[in-house]
């Protein structure tokens, strides 16, 4: 199958990380006979360098005319003065492709369980989704700035929220059937409507068990009874606060894939971590967020679930054959580095393809 797909690596881990992902996908291609056109294009700091734009006019187009964007990561300290700012890139393409959802699934991993800073009959069940609001709050609301004022609008619209819950119900009844909505309702008039707007889906989706939880609580639960959450669904800035936080039950946000779509198939896959500045350029950093952001999209834009089960088995394996990245390392096992890692979940799909077919010969 011919599918066209941006590379956006951005700056930082981005770029080491989207190595990974070319790679994996590469490998897959081999594998399943599949064509997938892959081109490179600039977006955050790099662009801004390149062009004078976080997000180019030819990289939007770019991402427009294709069947998914895959993006690294974009920002750092060398851009943190100038007048454009590289994140600004990441939101206008959000916001421009109306990628209005963001999935990010955080599920322990056996062979990482040391390696959070919690105990592992805390984290070990952890199978949890957060659905993110993504194009709509205060990280689009007006902005103004004095020189010793400033303001930030956080405004929902109904059908933003209505739409984005609703794609968190479908979510929960595919999964344990259970929604927790975040919200700061106590507070914040844009939560009541949040709240009320869920208390009304609630009766459509009797199927799944729904409640409230104010994000204050939310947070501390989170760590303390992770397993309590299946998924949850909840407004911009509060599920990218909430997101790092749940990385830290698997030990390191490296890990984490993230998903953002609109209605169609198309979608934007990135990992949820950023562009790590002090660990970038020393080949450390951890691709499998990146990879599995790819595997997300082989599965949810292109409906390939074979070829995303592939690359979650070679991840799985290579983790359990005791290879980590620094960020993953426990006293026994050595690091290896980002290029390591990346080769070996290379080499078990390509192994795999190779059992696949000596099996064949038997059967
Ligand atoms: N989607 C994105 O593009 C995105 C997401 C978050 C932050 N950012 C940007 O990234 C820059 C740095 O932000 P930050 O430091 O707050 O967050 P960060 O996620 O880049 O880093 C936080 C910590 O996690 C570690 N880390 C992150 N990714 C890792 C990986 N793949 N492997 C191993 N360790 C990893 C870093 O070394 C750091 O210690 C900022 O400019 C921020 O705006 C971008
Ligand atoms: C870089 C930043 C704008 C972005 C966000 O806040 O959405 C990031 O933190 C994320 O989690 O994707
Ligand atoms: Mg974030």
């Amino acid at each position: 199958m011919k599918k066209t797909i941006a590379l956006l690596p951005g700056d930082g881990v981005g770029q080491e990380v989207m190595r990974g992902a070319v790679h994996v996908l590469r490998s897959i291609e081999k594998r399943f006979g599949h064509d997938f056109d892959l081109k490179e294009f600039p977006i955050g700091g790099t662009a801004i360098d390149l062009t004078g734009s976080p997000l180019p006019n030819d990289t939007l187009r770019a991402c427009q005319n294709s069947d998914a964007v895959l993006l690294g990561a974009v920002g750092g300290p060398r851009w943190d003065h100038s007048k454009m700012r590289p994140e600004d890139g990441l939101l206008q393409l959000r916001k421009e492709l109306g990628v209005y959802v963001n999935l990010r699934p955080v599920q322990s991993m056996s062979a990482l369980l040391e390696r959070s800073p919690l105990k592992s009959e805390i984290v070990k069940d952890t199978d949890l989704l957060i659905v993110r609001e993504l194009t709509g709050g205060i990280y689009f609301g007006e902005k103004k700035r004095d020189v010793d004022r400033a303001e930030d609008a956080l405004v929902y619209h109904k059908f933003e929220i209505e739409r984005t819950v609703r794609r968190a119900y479908e979510q929960a009844r595919k999964r344990k059937g259970k929604l927790t909505s975040v919200d700061k309702a106590n507070v914040l008039e844009s939560s009541k409507l949040w709240r009320s707007t869920v208390s009304e889906l609630a009766t459509e989706y009797r199927d799944v068990v729904t409640e409230h939880l104010l994000v204050d609580h939310a947070a501390m639960k989170l760590i303390l009874k992770p397993a309590h959450f299946d998924v949850i669904v909840t407004e911009n800035m509060f599920g990218d606060i909430l997101s790092d936080e749940a990385s830290v039950l698997l030990g390191t946000i490296g890990v984490l894939p993230s998903a953002s779509l609109r209605d169609d198939d198309f979608g934007l896959y990135e990992p949820v971590h950023g562009s790590a500045p002090d660990i970038s350029g020393t080949d450390s950093a951890n691709p499998i967020g990146m990879i599995m952001s790819a595997a997300m999209m082989l599965k949810l834009s292109f409906h390939m679930h074979e070829e995303y089960e592939a690359v979650e088995r070679a991840v799985r394996e290579v983790l359990n054959a005791g290879y980590r990245t620094a960020d993953m390392r426990t006293s026994r096992f050595q690091s290896v580095s980002t290029s390591q890692l990346i080769d070996q979940v290379v080499y078990r799909i390509e192994e795999d393809a190779v059992s696949a077919s000596l099996l064949e010969l038997y059967v």
